[in-house]
């Protein structure tokens, strides 16, 4: 089976044409800056793509040229809330698609994006059917004890506020590559997994299942990340909202202003490595804040599995940045956690263990592959819709 896999973010559209079957990737791409300016003193013609259609016009000789005489069998999306009603991944509708939208608040960043990858495709292609696989998912297991705030019970029950959990499709997949490099079977595999992209997130995984992860009611809470705050005193918005600020300077300040883009002006862990090691000292402490939370997160999740048997980095910072894996390695020496610096700073594609034989737990990098895991759950939701009575 042909998948076109998107996933769309707020201001770029990933994409790969997948051949589920042979595992093979006839084509992919990164389409970057939709919506924006140039912002300079050019001729005012927008530098990207005007918006996600547009985007996807530009995808698409790529993808014909890749698919030859071939045709696409499904799209699959990227939807990061799917709220409490999508706990598997579903074959998309109009009224699927409106569902999603409503959960657009709760994911402000990525929701309207994936919205609107939905609706450019079916207007390109009506009869394509497309399956939206959501990122809140594989988080369905966390105990009530988890995804409960101590908030009066009606926030909960008339307005859906309590923890949800994200980047799940990475987590599970990352899961299952652990368990397996280790030799675990994957439902006796207790561990922790980082995932730090621009978005970053930790999870507790305890017989295979996740059982707390730091991202809350949307993507905000929980880790330093690139331009969001993580954990703050709710407080401090109280104190702002009386001192004139609006729910969007809020919202801003908190999505786009924060973290490391806040710490140190910049949301790049290249570049703020880099300005760190050149002496800047507003890039070192950002670094220190952000290796200080995700090392009380694994802590806390260490207890929370019973005793973890692995700790896995992810994605684009925890596949790349050694550095930050040493920052992050050096504060876990209660855990008995030992990286091998050799091992370490090693480039590979491949997941691999970072951590000397002596480490009390194995430290491990297993790259992520969440448009994989998207078409093969495309693939199969497609399958079962069409063989159901
Ligand atoms: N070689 C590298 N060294 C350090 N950080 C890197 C490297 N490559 C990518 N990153 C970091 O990974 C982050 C982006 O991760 P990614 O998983 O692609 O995020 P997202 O999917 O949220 O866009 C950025 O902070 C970027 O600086
Ligand atoms: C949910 C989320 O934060 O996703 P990303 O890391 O892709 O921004
Ligand atoms: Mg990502």
């Amino acid at each position: 089976m042909l998948v076109l896999v998107i996933n769309s973010g707020s201001s770029s559209l990933k994409f790969q044409v997948r051949d589920v079957e042979a595992g093979s990737v006839l084509a992919e791409g990164l389409v970057e800056k939709i919506g924006m300016g140039t912002g300079g003193e050019g001729d005012g013609q927008p530098e990207g793509p005007r918006d996600h259609a547009e985007a996807l016009e530009q995808v698409d000789a790529e993808i014909h040229a890749a698919l030859g005489d071939r045709v696409l069998d499904a799209v699959g999306h990227r939807v990061v809330h799917g709220g409490e009603r999508f706990g598997e991944p579903v074959l998309i509708d109009n009224e699927i698609t409106r569902a999603i939208e409503r959960l657009n608040p709760l994911a402000p960043l990525h929701n309207p994006a994936n919205v609107l990858g939905i609706r450019a495709i079916a207007k390109k292609w009506p009869d394509m059917p497309q399956v939206a696989v959501f990122d809140t998912a594989f988080h369905r297991t966390l105990p009530e004890h988890a995804w409960r705030y101590a908030v009066p019970d009606e926030l909960y029950t008339n307005h859906g506020i309590r923890r949800y959990g994200f980047h799940g499709t990475s987590h599970e997949y990352v899961a299952h590559r652990a368990a397996a490099l280790l030799d675990v079977p994957v439902d006796e595999f207790d561990a922790v997994i980082a995932h730090l992209g621009n978005g970053a997130s930790v999870t507790a995984i305890r017989g295979g299942q996740s059982v707390d992860t730091s991202m809350g009611f949307t993507p905000l809470e929980g880790l330093v990340m690139g331009t969001r705050s993580g954990d703050l005193d709710p407080s401090i918005l109280v104190f702002l909202g009386r001192a004139g600020w609006s729910p969007e300077d809020l919202d801003s300040m908190l999505n786009r202003q924060s973290g490391l883009k806040g710490l140190a002006g910049n949301n790049d862990m290249r570049s703020v490595v880099e300005a760190a090691e050149a002496g800047d000292a507003r890039a070192a402490m950002a670094l220190a804040v952000a290796s200080y939370r995700l090392a009380k997160y694994i802590g806390g999740y260490h207890v929370a599995v019973g005793g973890a048997k692995a700790l896995v980095f992810t994605a684009g910072i925890g596949e790349n940045s050694h550095q930050f894996r040493t920052l992050v390695a050096d504060r876990l020496g209660a855990l008995g956690v030992q990286l091998d610096a050799g091992l370490n700073r090693e480039r590979s594609k491949e997941p691999r263990v970072i951590s000397t034989p002596s480490s009390a737990i194995p430290v491990l990098v297993v790259p992520t592959d969440e448009e994989r895991a998207i078409a093969e759950a495309t693939a199969a939701a497609v399958t079962h819709s069409s063989v159901a009575p």
